[in-house]
């Protein structure tokens, strides 16, 4: 089964670029960068990986990311997972960053704009991969900060395939960011949110209903409200849901308790993920062989999992027909 899921063309429609910074490519920025981590070693590092909610993960998400300084920084981060993405056989990923994080330490737009996109090209053309990218906001700062970043990154609209929010969710309710979500709206740039990783469902509808989103990033807390598990049914809205990052976060206590299993049987359309892959243990990859573990699908579930994700990612009619066609030869 293994084999067979590894050559299973998957789509990644929720990956933090920065979230896939590994350890040793964090030591070997530091150095070229002159930057001093907290770390004595790599075996240091992934001690220190043991989260017991989304804050305390986010607080050492914050701080690896402090290595990343110039667009070749950017471009080698990119570019690594690139490489590790297509070996596990992922044909599409679609990269959100947060330029806030970034800004905050002087790192100006262009960096990682141009870093990032320097390699989502040379991936399109060493791989065969298309990608898209998805500029974050982060929740847990103020709301004018996000729309200061949205009107400077007007340089780059037409290769931000969306916006999207993420960081500390509970006590950030989407509200917050409904002026943001509307320029976007009429700017013409497609709105996705986290909600409902740690926040409770109530978020989930006031992101449909706020930000007019057209997928939930997560969504798990959405079998709390069995209305809302009806809208998400009828509408086909799509969750990009992350199994061991929830696991890794607390959110559920093992992969046999994740809710997953419950949400297929509801109808609710499905894709699986990594989120943050060098800090919750594994890629595309892992995530699928983990759900292979844990629930015993057969190939019509994992098949029925990536075409929903080709359904709904950012991506030409033409390749989006391409893909359906080479799932349908799986
Ligand atoms: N899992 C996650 N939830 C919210 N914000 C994030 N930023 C990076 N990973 C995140
Ligand atoms: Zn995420």
């Amino acid at each position: 089964m293994k084999t067979w899921l590894r050559e299973l063309p998957k789509v990644e429609l929720h990956l933090h670029i920065e979230g896939s910074l590994e350890p040793e490519l964090m030591f070997a920025l530091a150095a070229r960068n002159h930057i001093e981590l907290p770390y004595a070693s790599i075996e240091e590092v992934k001690a220190a990986y043991d989260f017991s909610d989304l804050q305390s993960f986010l607080d050492l998400y914050y701080l690896g990311m402090r290595v990343l300084r110039t667009e070749q920084d950017f471009f080698d981060l990119a570019m690594a997972y690139f490489e590790r993405a297509h070996e596990e056989g992922v044909v599409h990923v679609e990269l959100s960053f947060d330029p806030q994080a970034h800004l905050g330490r002087g790192v100006e737009l262009a960096i990682p704009f141009e870093g990032l996109r320097r390699a989502m090209r040379e991936a399109e053309q060493r791989f065969g991969m298309s990608t898209a990218l998805i500029m974050s906001f982060l929740r847990d700062r103020d709301a004018s900060e996000a729309m200061t970043v949205l009107e400077k990154a007007s340089p780059w609209y037409e290769v931000i395939d969306a916006v999207g929010l993420d960081s500390a969710e509970v006590g950030n309710p989407p509200a917050k960011f409904a002026a943001v979500f509307e320029r976007a709206r009429a700017l013409g740039i497609p709105r996705v949110a986290h909600a409902g990783e740690e926040g409770p469902a109530a978020y989930i509808s006031e992101a449909l209903d706020v930000l007019d989103i057209c997928r939930v990033d997560h969504g798990v807390a959405c079998l709390q409200d069995e209305a809302l598990v009806e809208r998400l049914r009828n509408s086909q809205i799509p969750l990009t849901v992350c199994p061991l990052s929830n696991v890794r976060l607390k959110v559920v206590e093992t992969m046999v308790d994740h809710p997953l299993p419950a949400m297929l049987e509801k109808g609710v359309k499905v894709t699986l993920n990594s989120d943050d892959p060098a800090y919750f243990g594994g890629g595309m990859l892992d995530n699928y062989v983990a759900c292979f573990d844990a629930f015993g699908w057969d190939q019509r579930v994992f098949k029925q999992l990536a075409g929903n994700a080709i359904d709904v990612a950012f991506m030409s009619d033409a390749r989006r027909r391409e893909l359906v066609e080479r799932l349908a030869e799986c």
